[in-house]
């Protein structure tokens, strides 16, 4: 009883927060915040699986749940429901949506009074797929369960290691003792040795590394590999002073850290990190204390384009430049975004007794494609707007801008508008070519899109090429897009 106990907590907080508007963050995020908060004793793992499903199939199982009338069967208990609504849905999902099809506990009342409705839950089920015209609801769920990375990426934290690499490496051969040479051959217990980024490996992520001495002591950060990319694009040398403008949870602006400090601990100011969100900002805080940078790095809580006036700032020479963006390139929002898309329209099941038409398939896709299309118009006026205001700082000479989104409003689009852009052509700013950015990577910009704008081929081909694009899951991680701006 007590797993059920607790991811009923889970799976209410999970709903409170889903009732307040659009959910942030992944389900693993929301599940792991809840268990601590509640100090939950159940394998938190245990709980995101049965929650994850529970909330993957929800809409479905609602409707069981009120067509069977088993919530109105609830017997009293002094006056008050003897049992808990969230619980039975927990029960009901175990025993019509699991492998098994059985509730995961010995003899109790709740499993009794669940047991006692099984037949009539089944037959409504069974109505429900006739409705639905499939033969398992399955057909109708998004399966979530490759929705995980195929790579654990981390990286060696040169300033918490003070010259001591070596040591740390020594360390890491030991828990992973035998090398591969691609990612695609990791298995549990082994290691790749990243050939773009320095210091940067690839280990199975079945292998535990949280719990180890390195990452307790912050000696190796976990990072996406992609997510290296920007700050090691950037290459900020020790006479920089750097920018992040969007940076929490501040695993780039570490890196950028990384390569200012490297195994000097910082005793002054050379990096500024501006988080808009207060929340956020705590976490990047946590992450900078973590990295050993806190006296490097200074946090500015605030929008951005507001708080930092390029008055002020006349000395920063880099900038990093990752805004909010769709996160279409990243896995495990999988869940969490189709939820609140599915919010925003109607329905999937039809609704016979408004009398309404039942929309067709069609109505779906249109709805979503249109959804998306007003998506990606603001969030890509606020990555050019954010990425135009950067590049009006008197000194800045290089800055990275980069999405963890695989459209291309969001990515070479910017790319162009801003390379059209009046101010930002007088101010002499231009794409940093493909030998300066990575030029062993393989995948680079669309063509297709600087095409349409840059009549030149050549040119057109340039650009292209001085971006860079990781495909989700194909390469490794998470979905990606990465450019430099430079000038004299
Ligand atoms: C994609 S995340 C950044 C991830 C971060 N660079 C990292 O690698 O850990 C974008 C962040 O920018 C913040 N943000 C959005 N608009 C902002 C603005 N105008 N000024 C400052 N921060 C902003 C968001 O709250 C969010 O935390």
């Amino acid at each position: 009883m007590n797993f059920y106990r607790d991811a009923t907590w889970v799976l209410e907080y999970v709903e409170k927060t889903e009732s307040q508007g659009r959910v942030a963050g992944s389900l693993q995020t929301l599940v792991l915040n809840s268990c601590k908060r509640y100090k939950l004793k159940t394998n938190p793992k245990h709980i995101y699986a049965a929650v994850n499903s529970c909330w993957l199939y929800t809409e479905f199982l609602d409707t069981v749940l009120q067509r069977s009338k088993i919530l109105k069967d609830i017997p009293k208990k002094k006056g008050e429901p003897a049992f808990n609504k969230t619980t039975i849905k927990l029960l009901v999902h175990d025993l019509l949506f699991s492998k098994s099809k059985r509730i995961q506990m010995g003899k109790h009342p709740i499993k009794e009074f669940v047991l006692k409705h099984k037949t009539r839950l089944n037959s409504e089920l069974v109505r429900l797929k006739l409705k639905l015209k499939v033969t398992d609801l399955k057909q109708l769920v998004n399966d979530n369960k490759s929705d995980v990375t195929p790579v654990r990426w981390i990286r060696i934290n040169p300033v918490r290691s003070h010259s001591k690499e070596k040591e740390v490496l020594a360390e890491l051969q030991k828990k992973f003792p035998t090398q591969v040479t691609s990612w695609t051959e990791i298995a549990p217990g082994t290691i790749y040795h990243d050939e773009y980024v320095p210091n940067l490996f690839g280990v199975h992520p079945g292998d535990k590394i949280t719990s180890h001495e390195l990452y307790r002591t912050g000696k190796i950060i976990i990072q996406d590999r992609a997510s290296c990319f920007p700050a090691h694009i950037l290459n900020a040398q020790k006479s920089d002073v750097v920018i992040d403008a969007c940076a929490a949870p501040g695993n780039k602006t570490t890196h950028v850290a990384a390569h200012i400090f490297q195994d000097e601990e910082p005793d002054s100011v050379k990096i500024h990190a501006f988080e808009k969100d207060p929340e956020r900002a705590k976490t990047l805080r946590t992450m900078i204390k973590a990295a050993g940078c806190s006296k490097g790095i200074d946090v500015h809580v605030g929008d951005f384009t507001k708080i930092a006036k390029p008055s002020t700032f006349p000395n920063v020479t880099g900038f990093i430049v990752d805004p909010s963006c769709s996160g279409s390139g990243i896995f495990g929002r999988k869940t969490i975004d189709e939820h609140n898309r599915s919010k925003e329209q109607t329905s999937t099941v039809p609704k016979e007794e408004d009398g309404n038409a039942v929309p067709t398939e069609e109505d779906y896709q249109d709805i979503a494609e249109k959804d998306l299309r007003t998506r990606l118009q603001k969030l890509s006026s606020f990555q050019f707007e954010i990425v135009r205001y950067a590049l009006s700082f008197p000194s800045a000479k290089k800055l990275v801008y980069s999405t963890c989104s695989i459209h291309a409003e969001e990515n070479e689009r910017i790319v162009i508008d801003l390379l059209l852009d009046s101010k930002v052509k007088e101010a002499g700013w231009r794409v940093r070519k493909r030998a300066g950015v990575i030029p062993a990577w393989p995948r680079r910009g669309l063509y297709s899109e600087f095409e349409e704008v840059f009549r030149n081929e050549e040119e057109a081909r340039e650009l292209a090429e001085a971006c860079i694009r990781v495909s989700p899951k194909e390469d490794g991680g998470i979905g990606f897009f990465a450019v430099c701006f430079e000038r004299d």
